[in-house]
């Protein structure tokens, strides 16, 4: 067997407990679910309470009915369908969004058409997918000066013309 690497405690054979809890008057939306086995993302079911249309060029922030509790570690991001984007040009504007660890509120979505048709979200249709991951827990410490690299400061495409 091959051992797990150490991620800070949280091992990658260990299945992580996090927690969710249905907002009232979501008895009906479906939990965020993996479509299959080893999927990345827990895809997401739209809580409007009725039809939304979002126009060509429109966003709107849509609720899920839900909200998590995870450890201290975790964040979870949330990303678009990809098929909902080649399909209709749905997407979502801050993608991967950030749901923090320390956040209780509900999860929304906030999505955009940048297709060419009105494009309408019904109450438990899938709309993104939620992966979550490992965030490490970082001290910022400011110096004056920083080590040298090879790189430097070179960036923006500085290693080609392409
Ligand atoms: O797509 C998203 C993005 C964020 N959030 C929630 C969870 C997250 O923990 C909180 C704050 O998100 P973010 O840090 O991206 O927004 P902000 O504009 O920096 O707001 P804040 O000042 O509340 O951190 O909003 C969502 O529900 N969906
Ligand atoms: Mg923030």
């Amino acid at each position: 067997m091959r051992p797990s690497p150490d991620l800070g405690g949280i091992s990658l054979s260990e299945r992580i407990e996090v927690f969710i809890k249905r907002l009232p008057g979501n008895e009906d939306i479906a939990l965020p679910q993996k479509m299959s086995e080893l999927a990345s993302g827990f895809d997401l079911y739209a809580a409007v309470s009725e039809p939304l249309d979002l126009g060509p060029g429109e966003r709107a922030l849509i609720p899920t009915g839900f909200a998590l509790a995870m450890p201290a570690g975790l964040e979870a991001q949330i990303r678009p369908r990809s098929g909902l984007a080649f399909k209709h040009g749905i997407t979502s504007l801050n993608t991967p969004g950030t749901i923090d660890a320390d956040y209780r509120g509900e999860v929304k979505v906030l999505l955009i058409n940048h297709g060419k048709e009105t494009f309408t979200i019904n109450r438990n249709e899938r709309i993104a997918q939620m992966v979550f991951q490992t965030v490490p827990l970082i001290t910022l410490t400011e110096v004056s000066e920083l080590d040298e690299t090879e790189r430097g400061a070179g960036g923006f495409g500085h290693t080609g013309t392409k």
